[in-house]
């Protein structure tokens, strides 16, 4: 299985059953394609950094036509770093930032609009007014009543749901409401919606398949994961039409093949899946109880709940994490936006040059001298879950220098970690069994040591941490037997190290109740009423 020739010259004259699978990951930081052989190396890649535009303060959006030419030439670079040919690649796998869409027309394919992304604010006031309806506070009512007498679990999560600005459901609203062309489209059916799996594999197909899967599916806020279907009462409830939705297929499956005009040969696309869900599969949590941590543009903590959804009251959301056949496997899923954010913002200051250059940083200081930073560019997730908290650094005096705010920056991230663990720990009783990172900001060993020695845990770091990457190489690997099953997967995945606890949290007491403090302060900031 190892015994493939790592020389790019010798690989282009293997026999093409041999093989390769892309892996594609188009985040919000970077869209990265890997070239991988069956023992799972990466033979070539590309990565080009997502131009996220900010055409009105809390917009974010992305423009279809730049992606599309980025997508495409990553392909393209990494087949050729690889020093391979197009018909040596027997199957692409696709993983997504999640609950980004486009509307296009039906008719002409020409989008109605850019991309509407994951970290937009525009819905923020929709969405308090969502969340504080009288309709809401029915549907709640009704929820818990009839939970008392049926105890069914689905009635207990809808008894929870609220609304947020990360899914999908209330931009697109807006959407609807605000863009003329879009209404008049919808009104004569003439309107496609699609998170970016579906809008790319449109684009790959030349218009002939509309379809997500349902790990993408089950992040819009739109989808019913306890009936794996999208929500007839939601969409009814926020007036959006059954018919706007692409149709559900699994993670791992024929969606079809890639218009040869495009690579020159139709490369199958055998696999579709949400970025985390993409990681958790990427780094083997096949078993429940199972925790991947990714630190890219966010922070997303997700546990394995085997078949069983789990939503809480402090911020975990039930998610499909993959379905393959009879198989389906459901996440728990808790978040802060702002990780990745933060580390780019500060490079943009010219505080470094480059990311690496933070642990060096942060580890010359014995420790921030009472500087804090409130990572909330995008408000903060769970457990506070306020969109109105402001992004703050504390306590800076003559002499902070930008060592201090880059190690305040990292400490930052490393309390959400904490935060989000220790949420999941109270509402989530399942026996953790392991603990594996990932996502550009892992690479970085200050964090890491950090958040081992604040949940009193090992985590465990992969050697190639592009795991959404190889989540979706291996789902598309799968699709065409190019590796037998999970478990060859799980041999062939490589760990770089273990962190281990090596500090008492006990020894974080005072810039983590400082932190605190920091955070209280810069809640509800840019709440008008
Ligand atoms: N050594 C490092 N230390 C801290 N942050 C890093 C390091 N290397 C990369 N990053 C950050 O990781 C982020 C990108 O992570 P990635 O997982 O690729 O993002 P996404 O998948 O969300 O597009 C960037 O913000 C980058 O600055
Ligand atoms: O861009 P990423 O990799 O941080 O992921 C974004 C998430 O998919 C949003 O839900």
């Amino acid at each position: 299985m190892s015994g493939l020739p790592t020389d790019p010259e010798q690989r282009a004259q293997e026999p093409r059953h041999a093989g390769f699978v892309l892996g594609l990951d188009v985040g919000s930081t970077v869209i990265r394609c890997h070239v991988y052989d069956r023992a799972a190396r990466v033979c070539g890649s590309s990565a080009q950094k997502v131009e996220n535009l900010y055409p009105q303060i809390g917009w974010v959006e992305i423009d279809p036509d730049v992606l599309w030419i980025q997508f495409v030439a990553v392909i393209k670079e990494a087949v050729k770093a690889a020093g391979i040919q197009m018909n040596q690649i027997v199957g692409l796998g696709i993983s997504t930032q999640r609950g980004t869409f486009i509307t296009w027309n039906k008719k002409t394919g020409n989008h109605f609009h850019n991309f509407i992304s994951w970290q937009d604010l525009r819905a923020v006031e929709l969405v308090k007014s969502w969340n504080n309806s009288l309709l809401m506070k029915i549907f709640h009512s009704s929820c818990r009543v009839l939970h008392f007498f049926t105890r069914s679990k689905r009635l207990y999560a809808a008894s929870l749901f609220t609304f947020t600005t990360q899914q999908t459901s209330l931009r697109l609203v807006w959407i609807l409401q605000n863009l003329i062309e879009v209404q008049k489209a919808v009104e004569e059916e003439n309107c496609c919606f699609g998170t970016v799996d579906t809008w790319l594999l449109y684009k790959l197909t030349k218009g002939s398949v509309y379809a997500t899967d349902f790990s993408n599916a089950s992040t819009t806020g739109l989808f019913d994961p306890y009936k794996m279907c999208w929500s007839g009462i939601i969409t009814s409830l926020i007036s959006i039409p059954l018919s706007l939705l692409p149709p559900v297929r699994d993670t791992s499956h024929n969606f079809g093949s890639v218009d040869e005009e495009i690579f020159g040969v139709p490369i199958p696309i055998v696999a579709l899946v949400a970025d985390q869900q993409s990681a958790m599969f990427g780094e083997c949590c096949f078993q429940t109880g199972d925790v991947k941590l990714t630190m890219g543009t966010g922070t997303f903590l997700d546990v394995n709940t085997g078949n069983s959804l789990q939503q809480t009251i402090g911020g975990f959301y039930p998610l499909i994490g993959w379905k393959i056949g009879q198989e389906v496997v459901c996440l728990a899923e808790s978040n802060a936006g702002d990780t990745g954010t933060a580390i780019k913002w500060a490079q943009q200051l010219d505080l470094f040059t480059d990311a690496a250059e933070t642990e060096k940083m942060a580890k010359s200081l014995e420790d921030s001298e009472g500087v804090c930073f409130v990572p909330s560019f995008n408000g903060l997730q769970a457990p506070l879950n306020d969109p109105w908290a402001c992004a703050s650094f504390m306590g800076l005096k003559p002499s902070t220098s930008k060592y201090h705010l880059v190690r305040a920056i990292l400490e930052s991230i490393a309390f959400r970690n904490k935060q989000l663990y220790e949420m999941m720990k109270k509402e989530i009783h399942i026996p953790v069994t392991k603990i594996r990172a990932d996502g550009g900001v892992c690479k970085n060993g200050f964090v890491m040591q950090m958040t081992s020695d604040l949940i009193n845990e090992n985590i465990d770091r992969p050697v190639d941490v592009d795991m959404s990457c190889l989540g979706a190489a291996s789902l598309a690997g799968l699709a065409v037997g190019f590796w037998t099953d999970k478990e060859e997967l799980k041999k062939l995945r490589q760990s770089e190290v273990v962190f281990k606890p090596q500090k008492k949290c006990q020894e974080y007491e005072m810039s983590l109740e400082n932190w605190t403090k920091a955070v209280k302060r810069s809640m509800n900031w840019y709440n008008k009423t």
